[in-house]
């Protein structure tokens, strides 16, 4: 632990200033803001948003949190810029160009730096200053070890008690990370790194830097896709403490704007067929066999007349309409149109012929329930929902649906009564992904985004990375991820398949090595895991010592519960945030004994991690991190799994600094003895059986462009010349956006 820096007392009484200006700044505000809001309300409900997540962003702290000296002259960088009375810049915001030289110099690498420092504050008092790189050890990298590389100040952070939430890291982002988080925009970055790496952290100031940077993209929008309400609950607080208003979060199973949710589970081989990109050729295929026409005239009565339609003409327009290769609903405009006007023309020709008048226009015909009755069955209409379900329903239609691109077992999987309404349908997560699909062919007016960044991308099926194309129409995308920590039923060897589906051709693969989470012994024992795969899988090298070696501790058969309620006891006494993390099939159980033991536990299930004790799922556990893991009866954890080992490696490595493994029954392999030599194992056969090339491009599936959305910017220019002043200069205070200068 440091001591009293000599300069603490003059760093505080700058970091006052700043607190002091940014209150005044703020309370300017918010009295504008009275006087504007009655007279141009969306605007002023807009700003008011922007008003609070500064608010928030200010209530975490760390308004300033570093120093650097360069040619004599110092810079404070801060969570935002500050300015003072005179508008001038007092603290320089995280995401400006003027900040790249804090982030890009380190102790071993100082740069022009002769001075970089960083300052943790604790309610607006700073608890520690710590000089990084110093002028007289600027440019002494004698001790080039792992550790040397590494500063007090990120230690200490990393070694800072874990709460339940993720927190942003803009004081101690590493080099190496902060070249990922600018990496040129015009491509797919994929970022592979093993377990606690900083991926998540990454991404989400990546996500933060960019929009802030890239007016173009804060217009197009930038979009955060994350695993799991579980996760999106951990990380939701990150991105409003970075001082953005224009970044979205959303749940990858929420992206599916329809009228369904996922309300059943299904069998991993369903949900497998369901994810196969030959799904999309599937649907594609299925509605295309609902257009057509027979062989029988259409014949319209207009009271004693009548208009006769050939069935030939009509063929013609439906093959028409169809090479177009529009979306399905403008398809039905087009076909409608066209066949009033072609029955208008018979009924023109046919009143000639017989000397009667003209009886209808256009508009009257298409009022016709003959015809109307005609265009549904030459072009029906669906929603996604009417299209699945009644696919699903119908065993002739699947048949011929699947025909050469699903085998027959795989076919009879998809099939499944119609339940009496839409709404009992038993949907299912997979299912919602065909839905998306069917929607893109149906009407194609996806909202889109310039940018998507997308957690945990390794278990992502094709059908899911077909919909995140839709979204990402220009191919920008962040994909994080671990192809070691797969779970699901896309085991992956490399990330090539998959950036097909998600439709990029360039593509920058970045790898993290250093682990910034899990203890060195801890992450050695979980490592244990990694030959077990068959795969040749490097764990990341921990920079962290923790807690000493995990404990294994057998309960003997009928000390289960009772060791897990002393463990969780004693991790809890020592303050530390504790995880009890289970078998699926036991969670409520052990929800329902830990509450006995009057231990008050959060549920993991429902992102409740306030508590000082969560019950966490095996199958919910990814991307999250507590101080302690209690990992219990790893055997049934493993058994329970589509991949043993990979389950136990992600479930091993969510600890900071302790990890105790409780277990009567015998334990799994890799935790019991050593593990076998690397070779062939058990997943070895499904990689190559499961990983999916992509198809070539089916001309029906094609993706629609970006529509770019109002912004605030685009509001002001809608308002009179003295508002719009007033307004800009509310918005220059409020997000400090589209920076103009290096400030
Ligand atoms: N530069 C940094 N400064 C401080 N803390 C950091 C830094 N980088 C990463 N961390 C911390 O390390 C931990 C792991 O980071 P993160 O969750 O982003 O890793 P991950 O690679 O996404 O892990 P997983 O693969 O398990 O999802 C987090 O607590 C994060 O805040």
């Amino acid at each position: 632990m440091s001591s009293v820096h000599p300069e603490l007392s003059q760093e505080q009484a700058f970091v006052d200033r700043a607190y002091q200006l940014l209150d005044k700044g703020l309370g300017d505000a918010e009295r504008s803001m009275a006087d504007f809001q009655s007279q141009h309300r969306s605007t002023a409900v807009a700003i008011q948003r922007a008003l609070r997540v500064l608010k928030e962003s200010k209530g975490t702290g760390q308004l300033v949190f570093g120093k650097m000296r360069s040619d004599g002259e110092d810079l404070y960088i801060g969570r935002r810029r500050v300015r003072d009375e005179n508008y001038e810049p007092v603290v320089v915001g995280w995401h400006a160009p003027a900040a790249q030289a804090f982030y890009e110099a380190s102790p071993t690498e100082p740069g022009d730096l002769s001075l970089k420092r960083v300052f943790t504050e604790e309610q607006r008092r700073l608890v520690r200053v710590i000089d990084e790189i110093v002028a007289s050890s600027a440019g002494d990298a004698s001790d080039p070890g792992v550790g040397s590389a590494f500063s007090d100040a990120l230690l200490e952070e990393l070694d800072r008690s874990r709460d339940g939430a993720m927190r942003d890291v803009v004081a101690t982002i590493q080099s190496e990370q902060f070249r990922i988080i600018r990496a040129p925009l015009d491509r797919m970055v994929v970022v592979q790194g093993g377990p606690g790496t900083g991926k998540t952290v990454v991404g989400l100031h990546r996500a933060a830097w960019l929009a802030f940077n890239h007016e173009e993209l804060r217009r197009a929008g930038v979009l955060v896709v994350a695993p799991s309400t579980t996760f999106l609950t951990y990380v939701s607080g990150v991105l409003p403490s970075l001082d953005v208003t224009d970044v979205d979060q959303v749940e990858l199973q929420r992206l599916y704007a329809g009228e369904a949710e996922a309300v059943s589970a299904e069998e991993t081989d369903t949900a497998r067929i369901k994810g196969t990109a030959a799904m999309a050729s599937v649907l594609a295929r299925a509605l295309e066999q609902r257009v057509g026409w027979g062989d029988d005239d259409l014949v319209l009565s207009l009271g004693a007349d009548r208009i006769t339609v050939p069935a030939e003409d009509i063929r013609v327009i439906v093959s028409d309409v169809s090479a177009r290769r529009l979306a399905h609903s403008d398809a039905r405009d087009q076909v409608r149109a066209r066949l009033s006007q072609l029955a208008h023309e018979k009924h023109r020709e046919e009143q000639r012929a017989a000397g009667r008048p003209v009886r209808a226009n256009e508009a009257t015909i298409r009022r016709l329930s003959a015809f109307t009755n005609a265009v549904d069955r030459m072009w029906p209409n669906f929603t996604p929902e009417e299209l699945l379900r009644s696919l699903y329903g119908t065993q002739t239609w699947l048949l011929r649906a699947t025909d050469g691109l699903l085998t027959p077992d795989e076919r009879a999987r998809l099939y499944r009564p119609m339940a009496e309404s839409i709404g009992q349908e038993p949907w299912t997560e997979a299912d919602l992904f065909c839905l998306d699909e069917a929607a893109a062919l149906l009407t194609r007016d996806t909202v889109t985004y310039g940018h998507l960044v997308v957690d945990e991308a390794q278990d992502l099926s094709p059908m899911q990375a077909r919909a995140l194309a839709r979204r990402c129409p220009h191919g920008s995308f962040t994909i994080l991820g671990d192809l070691a920590q797969t779970t699901g039923p896309w085991l992956r060897r490399d990330w090539t398949e998959l950036t097909q589906h998600l439709g990029s051709t360039a593509t920058d693969l970045q790898t993290l090595s250093i682990g910034y989470r899990v203890p060195a012994p801890v992450l050695e024992l979980a490592a244990h895991q990694l030959p077990l795969t068959g795969e040749d899988l490097v764990p990341p090298t921990s920079i962290r010592s923790g807690l000493g070696p995990p404990e294994i501790l057998d309960a003997g058969p009928d000390g289960l519960q009772d060791t897990v309620v002393t463990v969780v006891e004693e991790k809890v006494a020592a303050g530390m945030s504790t995880a009890v993390l289970v078998p699926d099939a036991t969670y409520d159980d052990w929800l329902a004994s830990l509450r006995s033991a009057d231990l008050a536990p959060g549920d993991g299930r429902d992102g409740d991690f306030a508590a000082k004790v969560t019950v966490v799922p095996q199958s919910g556990c990814k991307g999250l991190e507590f101080d302690a893991v209690v990992l219990v009866e790893p055997a049934e954890l493993a058994a329970e799994s589509l991949h043993p080992p990979r389950a136990l490696y992600v479930a091993m490595t969510r600890c900071t600094q302790d990890l105790t493994v409780v277990h009567a029954a015998p334990l799994p392999p890799g935790l019991a003895a050593p593990a076998p030599s690397p070779a062939r194992g058990e997943d070895d056969a499904d990689v190559e059986a499961l990983a999916e090339p992509a198809p070539p491009e089916d001309p029906r599936l094609s993706h629609p462009g970006t529509e770019p959305r109002p912004d605030l910017h685009e509001m002001v220019d809608r308002l009179s010349d003295a508002d719009a002043d007033l307004l800009r200069s509310l918005i220059g205070r409020l997000l400090d956006e589209g920076t103009p200068d290096a400030f």
